[in-house]
């Protein structure tokens, strides 16, 4: 499988995400529901440091046994530390060429962006994908910006052509996934309509029923 289509449905969460739960339940369902892809984003938590690698080394484990790639959200300490496929930072985070320098070749390097200039310099910098987003309001991220949509990555994908790896983040619910991918994302990154839901492994079969073969523009 090419990481491109690791893509289609790609699960974001740390402990702060699932108050009440275990995470390490909730990914387990998730997985058992079809995501694609997972990021370990512990932010802003309760969590010390000892804790947080405990807990990433737990995450991680279920998701080789299941082939899911694991990417650390931020941090290339931790995503060193936990061996984890790759690493996703945002644009008020270390340079993504420093990042791409420190954590060498192989691993996945995914970059935040939100215009076309942002996309065209993280590519440029060695990201193997773009976070585009938010496409609608969400509250897993107060200091996310106002809603960009699908237009943007509508924009970003007709700019570029079909070669970069993208996907859209912020406010994704099932139904809204449809939108998404049809403005030619190759998936969607989901926080708390996977994390919160009552049923995390119900929730993801949605996501994917819904998308079902929806295709890029
Ligand atoms: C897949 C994906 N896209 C975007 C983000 C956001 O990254 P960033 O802008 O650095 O914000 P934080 O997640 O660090 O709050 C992401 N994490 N994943
Ligand atoms: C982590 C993150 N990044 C965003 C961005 O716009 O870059 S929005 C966001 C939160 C996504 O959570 P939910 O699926 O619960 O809305
Ligand atoms: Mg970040």
């Amino acid at each position: 499988m090419r990481f491109k289509d690791s893509l289609r449905l790609y699960f974001v969460m740390g402990s702060q995400d699932c108050p009440g739960e275990n995470p390490v339940e909730v990914l387990k369902q998730a997985i058992q529901g079809g995501i694609t892809c997972f990021q370990f984003r512990e932010k802003n938590s309760r969590l010390n440091g000892r804790e947080t690698v405990e807990l990433g080394k737990e995450l991680q484990k279920i998701c080789r046994e299941h082939n899911i790639p694991f990417i650390v959200n931020d941090r290339v300490d931790l995503a060193l530390i936990l061996d984890a496929t790759g690493v996703h930072i945002g644009q008020e985070d270390l340079p993504a060429d420093e990042v791409r320098r420190l954590i060498g070749p192989d691993r996945i390097l995914g970059v935040s962006a939100e215009t076309l200039e942002e996309a065209r310099r993280a590519f440029a910098d060695g990201a193997d994908y773009i976070g585009v987003g938010p496409m609608f309001s969400t509250s897993s991220k107060p200091d996310a910006g106002e809603p960009v949509g699908p237009a943007a990555v509508r924009h970003i994908r007709q700019q570029m052509g079909h070669r970069y790896p993208i996907v859209g983040i912020g406010g994704i619910t099932p139904d809204r996934a449809p939108e998404v991918v049809g403005a030619g994302a190759d998936g969607v990154a989901v926080i708390s309509a996977i994390s919160k839901a009552s049923s995390p492994l119900g929730a993801a079969k949605q996501f994917l029923q819904l998308m079902g073969n929806s295709t890029k523009l």
